[in-house]
């Protein structure tokens, strides 16, 4: 069975259809590529698949478990996590809180515990701090770990967010659109990152407009168009596939 088995899934606003009967399967340590013009669907989606968005119909199994009616705490439980288009940081903590933040979710400290600030709460917390540090080196970030987020580069934020989503310990991540506002290096250095990111055994959807990371990065492509799987395969059959070529890629998209 695979990791990742979305089936039929169907969102409607109001009278419009924004995803109409999807079908997707994405295998363990895979990199998925989803592409498709402006207003395909894709961003629809990953709310679909994150619980941010409940879906009209249709069916998400994850690794054997149907998870299509859990909301997004639950799937993120699971390890269904993802990074937004627009960066979402809290931008007034340092860049270390917002990684502990992503590492809280997974601590079992409660209220109480933390206010009675015993041995097993101290502990957690030096956990917390020496992984939260280790991810920012990781993402060569800990340079910065102590800077207010909102004084970070535009570049540097969005490898925050990418850092705050893998303390989660998300063993599927939706990354949308990583590449938006960088410049050719950091681009360069986006993508060792998301190969990183497989070989720590995590699974990767990716929505991304730089069609060069995404066809040298992804196993696999699903390409949506008005809301529907027009294709699917390896980055060198969609290239060729006459339909995303007239749909898409011809548009010079
Ligand atoms: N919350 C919403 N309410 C109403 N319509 C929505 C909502 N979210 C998305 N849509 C509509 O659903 C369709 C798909 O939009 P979506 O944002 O998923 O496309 P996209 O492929 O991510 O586009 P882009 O590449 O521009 O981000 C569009 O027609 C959009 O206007």
């Amino acid at each position: 069975m695979s990791l990742i088995e979305i089936r039929k899934i169907t969102k409607t606003f109001g009278g419009l259809v924004a995803l109409k009967d999807i079908d997707m399967t994405v295998e363990a340590g895979e990199i998925h590529g989803l592409i498709g013009p402006n207003g395909a669907g894709k961003t629809t989606l990953f709310n679909v698949l994150s619980g941010n968005y409940k879906a009209s119909s249709g069916s998400f199994v994850f690794d054997g478990q149907e998870v299509i009616h859990l909301r997004n705490d639950e799937r993120v439980g699971l390890g269904i996590v993802r990074t937004f288009q627009n960066i979402r940081l809290f931008t007034s903590m340092t860049v270390l809180d917002n990684v502990k933040l992503g590492f809280h979710r997974r601590t079992s400290a409660n209220w109480l515990t933390s206010i009675l600030n015993t041995e097993k709460v101290r502990r957690e917390e030096r956990f917390v701090e020496e992984q939260s540090l280790d991810l920012l080196c990781k993402l060569g970030l800990q340079a910065v770990a102590q800077e207010e987020a909102k004084n970070l580069s535009y570049g540097d934020q969005r490898r925050l967010e990418i850092a705050r989503a893998l303390a989660m310990k998300p063993r599927l991540l939706l990354l949308d659109e990583p590449a938006a506002g960088l410049n050719e290096s950091e681009v360069k250095t986006l993508m060792e990152r998301i190969q990183a990111i497989r070989t720590m055994g995590i699974t990767v959807i990716l929505v991304e407009h730089d069609m060069s990371l995404l066809m040298s990065v992804s196993d696999q492509i699903t390409v949506l168009a008005h809301g529907q799987k027009i294709a699917e395969g390896t980055p060198q059959e969609v290239q060729v596939n006459p339909r995303v070529i007239a749909e898409y890629l011809g548009k010079g998209a």
